[in-house]
């Protein structure tokens, strides 16, 4: 895809999803995207290989919990895969500091070889397995936890609240739409509150998707 497909894209994308992005976010999407097909090349990261499909399922889904995550201070991304939702998150709020979460030492490899070869600060790539421990682990916990294609969501609530700092909250991306009754009563499982839940599409395949903020009683 040449660059300007690319920016028109990225630009129709946001658009539609009712995000803005700074100006230097375009460019450095695209380099992520060059490194991501580069080592995929060699080393399974990820099934999404068509350019305009790891814009929309990777790079746009991941913009689209932006209204969710602008404001913290601090994000954890467990299970991040090869960075998302956690890295193009980072490249649009650059003040934001992440951690990136997995098991798979290769994807953790990538997470920190992309972030290096963009020049970020502030992100940390963590080889390790997310159990409930935080301590034990080595899994710094933060203001903000997200996760996209992790767990389901009654797993997520139980396992999320350990990695949050006081006062802070989770957030569930999800692929498929609950309804509110649905959101409070696992949330009430683990003594969460539902403060947001919001369905949007992505904008060129339609596909649905939902994202859920808790926070702590
Ligand atoms: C389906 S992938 C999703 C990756 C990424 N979040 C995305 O949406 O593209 C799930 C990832 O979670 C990682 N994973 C599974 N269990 C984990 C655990 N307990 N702690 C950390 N990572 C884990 C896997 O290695 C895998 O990379």
């Amino acid at each position: 895809m040449d660059n300007t497909r690319f920016v028109d894209l990225l630009a129709s994308g946001c658009q539609a999803l009712g995000v803005s992005v700074g100006e230097d976010v375009g460019p450095r999407l695209q380099r992520l995207m060059a490194e991501l097909l580069k080592w995929n090349a060699k080393v399974n990261l990820t099934a999404i290989t068509a350019p305009e499909e790891v814009l929309e399922k990777h790079f746009l889904d991941s913009l689209a919990v932006l209204p969710e995550v602008t404001g913290a201070a601090s994000l954890l991304d467990l299970g991040a895969g090869a960075g998302f939702p956690g890295l193009p998150l980072k490249i649009a709020l650059p003040a934001l500091g992440v951690t990136l979460v997995d098991t798979v030492g290769k994807k953790v490899a990538f997470i920190k070889a992309a972030s290096a070869s963009l020049g970020l600060q502030g992100v940390r790539g963590l080889h390790a397995r997310a159990e409930g421990q935080p301590e034990t682990e080595g899994i710094p916990r933060a203001q903000l936890l997200i996760a996209r294609a992790f767990m389901d969501l009654p797993d997520w609530l139980a396992l999320a609240p350990a990695y949050v700092e006081q006062g802070g909250r989770v957030v569930a991306m999800l692929g498929k739409s609950q309804t509110d009754a649905e959101l409070a009563s696992r949330a009430a499982e683990r003594q969460l509150r539902v403060i947001s839940a919001r369905a949007y599409r992505l904008p060129f395949s339609g596909a649905e998707r939902q994202v859920a903020v808790f926070a702590k009683e």
